[in-house]
């Protein structure tokens, strides 16, 4: 029988390094190329917010332009569906008389329960989950996943011990080639028009991608990783690689082989050993997630722990909007919500911020970091909040950072701030909160 598959990308935007399409060429007589933008994901969630805010969206375009156009050299083309992907794939499978699924491996619960679904209403059908999104795949963990250590050095020291990261694959030659395609409710990608924002410095796809990571391991910088990592602002403090790996315009494993190229030519030391020290911490967040199913959204959090938090309108607004009393925390703010990025310090000193200074529940900043940041990735992102509220996979009672101290030493002329204008519009806030209510037994 012909083998008449689906391939339903999400995370995964990429030619380099996709074992997918390498199945799909061994395997397959003919290939439907999909992705859904999913209406769901533009509409208001539980938090008042949207899943996929404007730079992200923008930023998400931009992948799928590069992905279309670098499936066409190999004869292929991707349908891009505004759709319920349930609703959907359905239909798709009637059309063209599917018979093998194709998608990534996913730790999001919401994903996964698509996938369960739609699994047990075609039990007749080949569904194949491929991990694409990480340094190792499921059966290369020395561990069970219901065994996945809850620390991240229990983790890491268990991994550095027992695997090691293979090579990328190679693109296919070519892919076995689309059926004709008779329905007509896709987006031409190719013809959506873009606009420009000059303050994202960043351009999606996979081309964009590759260029950055030969930039990046062309320069001296990966042998000074580790002593500027932690600044604020500055293009090459850090890699820069995670909007491109959230997407999947950019496989880990890739990012690898590049690493240990550099160390073998040019130089290795301990900042070269530190960003596979972070591309380990990711690969923490993903195990992590799926190890923990639903408990990742949990206000509780993974240890069940009930904090004092709650929803203030007014000061989740003056936090999102950047005007709150602490001038850095603004700074960090505007910067997110006109790039859709933001160093890894200044995520923790924001997220210390709502937790501490305003009491507020973590999930709203989750979700509203959801919505901004280009590089969001629902492992790394609400793996991070858990850990700051103290709820997550850290055994301390809670990460909190001194705002002043912090100003003092990663803004000590106070230029980011000043830039940012985090010192205009600072608001006092309202003075309710749990303390005011007599039944906490302290008024
Ligand atoms: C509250 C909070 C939310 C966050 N949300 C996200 C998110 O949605 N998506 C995301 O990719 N990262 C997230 N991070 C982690 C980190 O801030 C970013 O990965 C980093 O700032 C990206 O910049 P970079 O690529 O230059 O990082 P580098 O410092 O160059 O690190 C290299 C790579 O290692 C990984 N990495 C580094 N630090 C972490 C970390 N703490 N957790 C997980 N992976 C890490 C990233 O993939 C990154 O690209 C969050 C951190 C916090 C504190």
């Amino acid at each position: 029988m012909a083998v008449k598959s689906l391939y339903w990308f999400t995370n995964d935007l990429r030619l380099h390094d996709n074992p997918i399409l390498y199945q799909a060429y061994e395997h397959c007589d003919s290939l439907l190329c999909v992705y859904f933008m999913e209406p769901q994901k533009q509409q208001f969630n539980r938090y008042q917010l949207v899943s996929v805010g404007e730079i992200r969206h923008r930023f998400l375009l931009q992948a799928l332009q590069a992905l279309q156009s670098n499936l066409a050299t190999l004869g292929q083309r991707l349908l891009v569906m505004q759709a319920d992907p349930m609703l959907s794939i359905p239909v798709l499978i009637e059309q063209y008389g599917i018979n093998l699924i194709y998608r990534s491996r996913h730790c999001g619960w919401y994903e996964q329960q698509q996938w369960r679904y739609l699994k047990q209403c075609y039990p007749h059908l080949r569904f194949v989950e491929v991990d694409t999104h990480t340094l190792y795949s499921r059966d290369q963990l020395p561990f069970p996943i219901s065994d996945m250590p809850k620390s991240y050095s229990k983790f890491r020291k268990q991994i550095e011990q027992n695997v090691t990261v293979s090579s990328p694959l190679f693109v296919p030659d070519y892919l076995p080639p689309q059926p004709n395609v008779f329905c007509s409710d896709y987006l031409d990608i190719r013809h959506v028009h873009i606009s420009d924002n000059d303050q994202v410095e960043w351009h999606g796809g996979e081309n964009a991608a590759l260029m950055h990571l030969k930039q990046y391991f062309s320069s001296s910088l990966p042998s000074n990783y580790k002593e500027t990592r932690n600044a604020i602002e500055g293009w090459d403090n850090s890699t820069k690689f995670s909007p491109w790996l959230a997407c999947g315009a950019l496989s880990a494993k890739m990012i690898m082989a590049t690493l240990l190229d550099y160390e073998k030519y040019k130089e290795k030391n301990s900042s070269t050993y530190w960003i596979f020290f972070e591309l380990l911490w990711r690969e923490f967040f993903q195990w992590h997630a799926h190890a923990v199913g639903r408990d990742l959204y949990r206000f509780s959090g993974v240890q069940n722990k009930r904090l004092l938090n709650s929803f203030y309108p007014t000061r989740f607004k003056q936090w999102c909007e950047g005007s709150t009393p602490y001038p850095i925390v603004n700074a960090f703010m505007k910067q997110l919500n006109q790039t859709g990025y933001m160093s890894n310090r200044g995520r923790q000193i924001v997220a210390s911020c709502l937790v501490n200074e305003l009491s507020v529940d973590w999930r709203y900043g989750a979700a509203y970091f959801e919505q901004q940041l280009i590089d969001h990735d629902v492992a790394a992102n609400w793996g991070n909040w858990q850990y700051i509220a103290g709820v997550g996979t850290d055994s301390r009672e809670k990460r909190w950072f001194d705002l002043e101290k912090q100003t003092r030493l990663f803004d000590p002329n106070q230029h980011f701030i000043r830039y940012w204008r985090g010192d205009e519009n600072l608001n006092a806030l309202d003075s309710v909160n749990i303390d005011d209510w007599p039944m906490s037994g302290r008024g």
